[in-house]
């Protein structure tokens, strides 16, 4: 007999009503490590919601999330980054006024200060930094380590998105639509760090993604929601071709 594992995430009945209108309607998922999950579905159907309950920037009307079998429906966004739950893509976490390593080496401060008391005590400013620069190194900004993080392009901002994330080291990684408004030059750099993400079998990864390039080339399951319920979850060839998939959401048959 096998012993049940605990998924790293997981929601239960999740809903959240605006007005009468119910934006998300009771969502039951679980994740788990080693997994990259794309979250699909037309305009409107309830993605971004679904990851702003996840992440605690919406309180749910109704339902649960769990974070390792621990119950964080109460808990608000920064109590959830400090257990775990890591988002990035809403270029919210950026301070424009700092450098690019400024802004990572709080980061890498920060999580030496929530997670390891005495890595914060002994940590002098040399090692801070050079745990910024691997960081740097790994989305390739370490060349703009210096440049004012306002006076990046769109897609570097992404970068340096995910270089926080990384030093921030969650086990729950959330990535919005992590090529929307790349130049075509910037979009495999950043599918490659994802891929590289997602080959860590420790991290959980959720993806809300338009793109169906994008998605054929990460998902290792595929959720998808529709009217705020979720309609088809599976995997990526199964949810592809299904009924359901094929009428509510890619209108056109997809080749078998
Ligand atoms: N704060 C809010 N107040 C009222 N209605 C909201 C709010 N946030 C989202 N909604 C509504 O909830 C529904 C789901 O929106 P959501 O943005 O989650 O969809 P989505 O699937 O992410 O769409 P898109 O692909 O266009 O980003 C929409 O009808 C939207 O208008």
């Amino acid at each position: 007999m096998t012993a049940a594992r605990t998924p790293s995430l997981s929601t239960r009945d999740l809903t959240i009503r605006f007005g009468g209108h119910v934006a998300v309607n009771g969502v039951t998922a679980e994740f788990y490590p080693g997994t990259l999950t794309v979250i699909v579905g037309p305009n409107g159907a309830g993605k971004t919601t679904y990851f702003n309950l996840v992440s605690g920037q919406l309180p749910a009307s109704a339902g649960s999330v769990h974070l390792a079998g621990v119950d964080i429906t109460r808990l608000g966004p920064a109590k959830r980054t400090q257990l775990g739950i890591g988002r990035a893509f809403q270029l919210t976490n950026l301070f424009p006024n700092l450098t690019v390593m400024e802004n990572v080496r709080l980061a890498v401060q920060g999580r030496a200060r929530a997670g390891m008391k005495m890595f914060s005590v002994w940590s002098d400013h040399k090692e801070l930094i050079a745990r910024a620069e691997h960081f740097l190194e790994r989305v390739n900004l370490a060349g703009k380590r210096a440049a004012w993080v306002a006076t990046l392009s769109h897609g570097d901002q992404r970068k340096l998105e995910v270089a926080i994330l990384l030093a921030l080291e969650p086990s729950v990684m959330m990535f919005d639509e992590p090529t929307a408004g790349m130049s075509v030059d910037e979009v495999p750099v950043v599918l490659d760090l994802i891929h590289q993400v997602k080959r860590d079998a420790n991290k959980t990864v959720l993806l809300v993604e338009h793109k169906m390039d994008v998605v054929r080339a990460l998902a290792d399951r595929i959720i998808v929601l529709h009217n705020g319920t979720l309609v088809a979850d599976g995997k990526p060839a199964e949810v592809m071709q299904s009924k359901i998939v094929q009428e509510a959401y890619l209108g056109t048959p997809e080749p078998a």
